[in-house]
């Protein structure tokens, strides 16, 4: 059964001056404790979709179903992850992990071990009382992983968490959160630009086209991939194999998306 689904759901920006097709009929599902990566060319609404999963802003048309149930009638606890940490500089790491159960009221011991426990699985022992200013940008995400995981989500939207980080940083955070994320069962929706890191992390990825943004095309990641760390699967003969398909199709949508700009260009005098 499917936990989330979006069925022909568009969505248009309104301005003064502009009006743009950001989605145009997009219909996917996602099962519990899938991890799906959106993959697509810049502008092609991998972030509005995932703006609207979150309610952030309202789709123009189309349904979003949580079990069956329309979203606005659902309880549908998110967690958003972001390329910026957003943490309070003023507030210790363990005070900005808490933020999440301080909101909701729950300033329980129970949630404050977790939270501890918690930091100590991404490796963060021992900095409870430090300030986001004396940490790495790989140990703030770190950070923003746990104020995350706390609330206990039904699903994360991962929306590039990982580009501002230099490389080395990049494969090991992909490592530890695709570990974390397994172990919660959690579903997850990763928004990346990174063919590599969509195999690497996925159970299924939805290719994007743009102008306006709609689902090219779905590529399962053969389970065997799906098994394996991220940083195992860039060794793997099939994680090749399917770079090159999901490389071959970007590039063809792009061509074709070239040839449709030219067409519809007004004619030079
Ligand atoms: N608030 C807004 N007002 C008007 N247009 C917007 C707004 N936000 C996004 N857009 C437009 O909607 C389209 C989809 O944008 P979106 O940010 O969802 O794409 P994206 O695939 O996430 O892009 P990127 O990979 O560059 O982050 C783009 O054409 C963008 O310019």
């Amino acid at each position: 059964m499917s936990f989330l689904t979006l069925d022909h759901v568009s969505h248009h920006y309104f301005s003064k001056k502009n009006f743009t097709k950001a989605l145009d009929d997009i219909t996917f599902s996602i099962k519990e404790g899938e991890f799906v990566a959106l993959l697509g060319p810049s502008g092609c609404g991998k972030s509005t979709i995932l703006s609207i999963i979150a309610g952030i802003i309202e789709h123009t048309a189309g349904e979003i179903y949580v079990n069956d149930q329309p979203l606005q009638q659902a309880e549908l606890d998110i967690g958003y992850m972001l390329q910026q940490d957003y943490l309070f500089p003023w507030k210790s790491i363990i005070d900005n992990v808490l933020i999440g159960p301080k909101i909701s009221h729950d300033q329980s011991e129970e949630t404050k071990k977790n939270a501890v426990d918690l930091l100590n699985q991404v490796g963060l022992s021992g900095i409870t009382e430090d300030y986001p200013d004396s940490l790495s940008g790989g140990m703030r995400q770190r950070v923003a992983l746990v104020r995350t995981l706390i609330t206990n989500p039904k699903i994360l939207l991962l929306d590039e968490p990982f580009s501002a980080l230099d490389y080395q940083t990049r494969l090991k955070l992909e490592d530890l959160v695709w570990e974390l994320l397994g172990l919660y069962s959690k579903t997850s929706i990763l928004v990346t630009h990174d063919i590599g890191e969509a195999i690497a992390m996925s159970d299924r990825i939805l290719l994007m086209d743009a102008n306006p943004g709609s689902i090219a095309k779905t590529f399962e990641v053969p389970v065997e991939l799906r098994n394996e760390k991220p940083f195992l699967v860039r060794r793997h003969p099939k994680y090749q194999i399917l770079f090159d398909k999901i490389w071959e199709k970007l590039n063809k949508n792009e061509a074709n998306s070239l040839q449709h700009e030219v067409v519809e260009s007004p004619n030079e005098t």
